[in-house]
């Protein structure tokens, strides 16, 4: 088996702090525009996480971060108690710009954590946060493409769906790392994407990634996955994840529920790909977790221009839920849990 070299995957990075602003990059206009937008504020990273600037539930919840810090640079206080509570509606805005990636949430905990032990010295302690959930996230992407990877016999197929690649974490990519990972051993022969409608992951920002490391990739119109399956050119489907319940029941980009059915019909395994910052113990199972809606205009035009008739209503739910008895294996770096359940989960991530 061949080793991973990760330094090979390490060139595209979403997010960059230069100490004093943050630069994201803009997930809108790629892969024909390469371009770092600059924040100074809190209420512009909470916009750009809104708009799908940066986009990616470890992404936004590392961006979540240093927006705290932008916000703590505009606050004076003596001790970290004290500046909590001037910061508090920074963290509440923050906390709002998406519902369903717990890892916002989880991201803004532990800097409110910080704070709150913190003295005088609380602004570096917040960047030093900061910078910690970044490189904990890269290092834990390493990890989960090494122990996903060893899942895949020599020779497989797979699918993925929108974008779990470098563009949506720290760096390397949760299904994408194990994506990643798989090829450079020699186990994975064909890679293929979902163009992942309406926004268009897979088609604009998947492939370009495979693209950029030399990885060949087939991209095919989401319609296409469970002809794909039938055709017995993929062993499975690789995703990566939102949420994921104390039951393993999981959250993640539209489409996932019906890919896992489709998987299932047709002996293809399925594996959710994602950091312990993805798991949220204190939510049961998935009917419980707010799936986000967002404008229908984004499944009436395309590239800006109207395709769809006036007058015409669309609905566009951008995420579902897969329940856990459908999923073959959660990787995670801190284990991996196969034919997921409470009991396995919780053998992983502790009771309550
Ligand atoms: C590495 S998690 C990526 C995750 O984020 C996606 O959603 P979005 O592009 O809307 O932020 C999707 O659910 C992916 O699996």
């Amino acid at each position: 088996m061949n080793t991973v070299d990760f330094d090979r995957y390490d060139h595209v990075r979403p997010i960059r702090w230069t100490g004093e602003v943050l630069e994201l990059l803009d997930q809108r206009v790629l892969p024909f525009e390469t371009f770092y937008r600059r924040l100074h504020t809190f209420d512009e990273v909470a916009a750009a996480i809104r708009d799908l600037v940066v986009r990616g539930a470890p992404a936004i919840g590392i961006s979540a971060a240093w927006g705290v810090v932008l916000a703590a640079k505009q606050v004076s206080a003596g001790d970290g108690q004290a500046a909590l509570k001037q910061l508090q509606p920074a963290f509440d805005v923050l906390n709002a710009s998406r519902p369903t990636a717990v890892n916002l949430a989880w991201a803004l905990g532990r800097m409110r954590a910080v704070l709150a032990k913190s003295g005088s010295d609380w602004l570096s302690a917040l960047e030093q946060e900061a910078l910690a959930i970044a490189t904990e996230d890269l290092a834990a992407n390493r990890l989960m493409g090494r122990a996903g990877a060893e899942l895949i016999d020599v020779g497989s197929g797979v699918l993925t769906h929108c974008n779990t690649g470098s563009l949506a974490t720290a760096g390397f990519g949760t299904a994408l790392g194990v994506i990643r990972a798989g090829v450079a051993e020699g186990r994975i022969d064909k890679v293929f994407a979902g163009e992942t409608r309406p926004w268009n992951q897979g088609a604009r920002l998947t492939v370009w990634e495979l693209q950029e490391d030399g990885i060949p990739a087939t991209l095919i119109a989401d319609a296409a996955a469970a002809h794909l399956m039938k055709t017995g050119q993929v062993q499975w489907v690789v995703v990566g994840a939102d949420r994921i319940c104390a039951n393993g029941d999981t959250a993640n980009k539209i489409g996932t529920y019906q890919l896992a059915i489709a998987a299932r019909h047709h002996g293809v395994k399925v594996m959710v790909v994602a950091p312990s910052s993805t798991v949220d113990m204190d939510t049961a199972s998935g009917e419980h977790i707010e799936i986000e809606e967002r404008d229908p205009g984004e499944l009436l035009t395309a590239l800006g221009k109207r395709t769809v008739a006036e007058g015409i209503v669309a609905w566009n739910p951008v995420f579902d839920v897969t329940p856990h008895d459908l999923i073959d294996a959660i990787v995670t770096e801190r284990g991996v849990i196969l034919s997921p359940d409470e009991t396995g989960m919780r053998a992983v991530f502790g009771t309550p």
